[in-house]
């Protein structure tokens, strides 16, 4: 018996005990793969037939679920996305690139786990995802001590100064390191006469062009203020030296650098008021997607391992756009899949890390990344195919430690093996993993079974089968208390076998027979 034929038999015992009519399971709008099924809400009302849609719950669907959020006007959040002068040197034009990394070779800021030619095609390949920025050239360069001024040693930097010149189609020098002071930044702009960037600016300018939604927007705003901050700073020390920063603008008692100061205060303390309300609504959408029981499971990982990809694969959510550039996803969305035993969950899709991400930029997206901590799931998806695949590995377990993720959620980790269709004769190094190839959708049933069981383990759900009068009030009750998965009626008994997911919580109420009972 399918679903639909279910439904239509069993409407007339779907009345509450007042005699109301209750709400009927409801279609929940899954991508289309799943839309021929219907997931059996738990939620009864007597209310007329209000629409619990997955949508309603930002799953998507594919569209932008923030989106959705109607509390804050669009110019009002454009006014704060609005890039600020100080920091318009990255703009909006085209770049010419030299690349440059400074090599640590000793000492306490030696890179772990990586090679300097790593670091090299990792910047390489920031360059590459703004659209119209080539590298035109890029250099390894040894440094004892990359926090001075200029970087490198007297010379090294008369190397790199001379190669600059020597190409005069360079427009933009990208120095991998996290942050450069603004001083730094202005004594290589001065000596080399183009524009200088580091990790922080191009990553910045990376998530600027990507942000869609108005929560993304915000987060970047915020991330920028540290910025603005200093070169703040940095513009009024050197009015100083011209003998203006100190100066009192006529008439309001504060100096420029006090009226900059409060400004900056202020746009600061908007975008956190704005983000706040945001976040409100996702509490909200969260809290209802538990009390409609929806385990959730988290999917993150470093940036480019194939996130999107997965769980595209996973719920056929085909409005899904996978793409081969860092950073591509900055939102976090929901997608409704289904598991064997066609238990619902929503995926969520998540940014993704990068090593030496400062963390500011971490923080101000650390909002998005609330709903993790309260997932009941996380799958960690590594690119197997990439050489740095288990640095990339630390970092993002680093990060996931310093969110604070509860020590359960830790240790249930799911890890997927991503891209082994890159990998030559792969063979499993890790034997907890699952190897998939999310692209080729190969090891995908193996993953939804590994996901089923972690989740029924962490939510304190029973798969079972129960046996039910059908002149009573089970089945109504299983309804409204437990996700219903199948429905075989014995006619002639009066019974029907029912197969349930049930939680802990719930199971001990139940008081009629259970057939096959499989806590799995
Ligand atoms: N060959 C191969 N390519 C894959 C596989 N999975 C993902 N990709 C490719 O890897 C690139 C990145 O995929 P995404 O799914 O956008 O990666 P992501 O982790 O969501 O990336 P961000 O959102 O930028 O952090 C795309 O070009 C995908 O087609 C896979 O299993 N095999
Ligand atoms: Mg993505």
């Amino acid at each position: 018996m399918n679903f639909r034929s279910l439904r239509d038999n069993f409407e007339p015992d779907c009345a509450d005990d007042s005699g109301n009519k209750r709400l009927l399971p409801e279609v929940v709008m899954l991508p289309p793969c799943l839309k021929t099924c219907f997931v059996f809400s738990a939620q009864f009302g007597t209310s007329p037939r209000k629409k619990h849609s997955a949508e309603e719950e930002g799953v998507q669907g594919g569209a932008d679920v923030h989106e959705d959020f109607d509390i804050l006007e669009d110019s009002e959040v454009e006014e704060l996305f609005q890039q600020q002068h100080i920091l318009t040197k990255v703009g909006s034009e085209d770049h010419r690139v030299l690349v440059v990394h400074p090599d640590v070779k000793w000492g306490s800021k030696k890179p772990q786990l990586t090679t300097a030619e790593l670091m090299m095609a990792e910047a390489v390949g920031l360059v590459n995802t703004l659209q119209n920025w080539t590298v035109l050239d890029k250099v390894i360069l040894s440094t004892k001590a990359p926090d001075r001024r200029t970087i490198f040693g007297k010379g090294n930097f008369k190397i790199l100064t001379e190669r600059i010149k020597g190409k005069p189609q360079i427009t933009a020098v990208f120095v991998n390191v996290e942050r450069l002071s603004p001083a730094s930044e202005r004594e290589l702009e001065e000596a080399w006469g183009v524009k200088v960037l580091d990790r922080y600016s191009v990553v910045l300018h990376i998530f600027r062009c990507n942000a869609r939604t108005k929560e993304a927007k915000l987060q970047i705003s915020l991330a920028e203020i540290p910025l603005l901050r200093s070169r703040l700073k940095d513009e009024v020390a050197k009015l100083d030296q011209q003998g203006g920063g100190s100066r009192y603008i006529m008439g309001s008692g504060e100096t420029f650098m006090e009226v900059q100061q409060r400004l900056l205060k202020e746009r600061e303390l908007k975008i956190r008021s704005a983000l706040e309300k945001l976040r409100k609504k996702r509490q909200l959408l969260r809290s209802q997607r538990k009390s409609r029981e929806f385990p959730v499971v988290s999917v993150m990982g470093y940036t480019n391992c194939g996130k999107t990809t997965l769980i595209k694969a996973l719920t056929g959510d085909v409005k899904l756009q996978p793409r081969d550039q860092l950073f591509a996803t900055l939102d976090v969305t929901v997608h409704g899949g289904q598991l064997p035993s066609r238990m619902t969950v929503l995926y969520v899709d998540t940014i993704g890390f990068l090593s030496q991400l400062p963390h500011q930029l971490i923080d101000s997206f650390s909002a998005t990344l609330e709903d993790v901590a309260h997932s009941d799931l996380i799958v960690h998806v590594r690119d197997i195919s990439h050489p740095e695949t288990l640095n990339q590995k630390v970092n993002v377990l680093n990060v996931l430690k310093n969110l604070q993720i509860p020590e359960c959620l830790m240790n249930s980790i799911v890890e997927v093996h991503n891209k082994i269709d890159l990998v030559d004769n792969y063979e499993q190094s890790e034997p907890d993993a699952v190897p998939v190839s999310a692209l080729k959708e190969q090891g995908l049933e193996e993953l939804k079974q590994r996901i089923e069981a972690a989740i029924v383990k962490s939510t304190g759900k029973h798969i079972l089968t129960v046996k039910v009068e059908l002149s009573s009030a089970q089945l109504s009750w299983l309804y409204k208390e437990a996700t219903v998965q199948e429905v075989d009626v014995v006619a002639d008994e009066g019974t029907a076998l029912v197969k349930v997911i049930i939680s802990n919580m719930r199971l001990v109420k139940v008081r009629f027979p259970q057939s096959t009972h499989s806590a799995a």
